[in-house]
């Protein structure tokens, strides 16, 4: 193990020069909740009692040995890879994780099937997160929120609403609010002949849900669209131009849009579009992912889109306004390095997006010095941010560089083999 502290020290000196506050940059990175999702720790497969795999336009691919078979097991997985993600977490439960002796159906679910979920939470000091489960279920085939047959529809409609009673649950538990993400897979293989009338109905039907739980208390709403879905290619219903729609017409605080960064055509970029989101919105709920070449949910990378993403809310002023949430599910690798290598790399690059001198740069563009604002910005691109990195961690006890795959390898030794 190299010097940390030395590193950290000539590290500081080098970020003075721009007048960089280095403790600064610490503290706000670390007080920025994460919300981890607990699908990556079993495949999106959930622990209701029913027969059926993930539907939705969704894959997990992979057969790594070792999933989470219970709620048990996936806490456990959980804590662990918690240890070496340093800085405030959440957790991001979806409805099909709920713990109950018998099948409770979507739309019965209620606060008590997610107790000890909560009580879970309340010992870690964590908040929790949620997400209704509008796929993987015989009723999803043909839509849910936008579905033409109105017995369906109604039954989707409620497990909405109890989804929200639910975060209100979470929030009185946990006095953290809860952030709950609605998305549907509703969409066509084929370009339908009538796009609209599934849009009114989605639209009616987000439209009872939060009419139904106007008393519903800490709940903030992301409302996500996507591209396609495998399956649904032609056609999605909760497209971006919907999402973005529905959210601007409520002006509602707490209905805000979600972009997921495996949402869009593959040229297209989220970092691209936040500014002009914050134009007409306080608020947004990220979903951080890695699309290869489609929404394939791998792993987060430190790379290119994510370290922009990161530097767009600094520089916007937005990072603190900004819930951001993990949603990847790759089978292929150990799920708790993928958990651990997700969100560190989720965390460093805000970290190295806050160790940037942006007043310089901004005053540089006022200025109209186009030339010092290109350079600035590449500078820092490749900056001594690692260094600040290690001694975070170290201080944060969460595992100095590789630290922690050691530590991974023996859990997947003596408890993940062992399932
Ligand atoms: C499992 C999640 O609900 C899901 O990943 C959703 O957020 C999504 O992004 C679907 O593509
Ligand atoms: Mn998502």
């Amino acid at each position: 193990m190299y010097d940390v502290k030395k590193g950290f020290e000539v590290a500081k000196e080098i970020f003075a020069q721009y007048g960089v506050d280095v403790e600064g940059a610490m503290a706000i990175c670390d007080s920025i909740p994460l919300s981890m999702h607990c699908w990556q720790g079993d495949d999106v497969g959930g622990f209701e009692k029913k027969e059926g795999g993930l539907t939705g336009g969704i894959q997990a691919t992979g057969d790594y040995p070792g999933k989470a078979r219970t709620a048990e097991e996936l806490r456990a997985d959980m804590e662990f890879a918690m240890q070496y993600i340093p800085g405030v977490k959440k957790v991001n439960l979806h409805a099909s994780y709920l713990e109950a002796d018998t099948f409770v159906d979507r739309n019965e679910i209620e606060p008590k099937h997610f107790e000890k979920w909560a009580d879970w939470a309340v010992e870690k000091g964590i908040g929790l997160d949620f997400n209704p489960t509008y796929f993987s279920h015989p009723k999803s085939d043909n839509g849910t929120l936008s579905a033409a047959d109105e017995d369906v529809r109604r039954f989707w409609i409620e497990h909405g609403i109890r989804c929200r009673r639910v975060g209100d649950y979470f929030y009185q538990r946990t006095g953290k609010p809860c952030v709950i993400n609605h998305w549907t897979p509703d969409g066509d293989k084929e370009f339908p002949i009538d796009t609209l009338s599934p849009r009114l109905r989605m639209k009616d039907s987000y439209d009872q849900i939060f009419e139904a739980t106007e008393d519903v208390q800490g709940v903030v709403d992301g409302i996500e669209s996507k591209v396609f879905g495998i399956g649904a290619e032609s056609y999605t219903v909760g497209s971006h131009e919907f999402c973005m729609g529905y959210v601007m017409s409520k002006k509602r605080d707490h209905i805000i849009l979600t972009l997921d960064t495996g949402h869009f055509h593959p040229t297209e970029v989220v970092s691209a579009k936040l500014g002009a989101i914050f134009a007409f919105s306080d608020s947004l709920l990220l979903h951080v992912s890695r699309p290869v070449r489609w929404d394939s949910d791998h792993v987060v990378a430190i790379d290119d889109e994510t370290k922009t993403i990161m530097e767009e809310l600094v520089r916007l002023g937005k990072l603190q306004d900004t819930y951001i949430a993990t949603d990847f599910f790759d089978a292929s690798i150990n799920r708790i390095a993928a958990w651990i290598i997700g969100l560190r790399n989720t965390r460093k690059a805000m970290l190295a997006a806050l160790l940037q001198p942006v007043d310089l740069m901004k005053k540089a563009e006022a200025d109209g010095d186009v030339t010092a604002r290109l350079a600035m910005a590449q500078e820092f691109r490749a900056s001594a941010f690692s260094l600040v990195w290690d001694y975070y961690c170290a201080e944060k006890n969460a595992g100095v560089g590789l630290d922690w795959l050691k530590d991974v390898k023996g859990y997947e030794a003596s408890v993940l083999a062992t399932r």
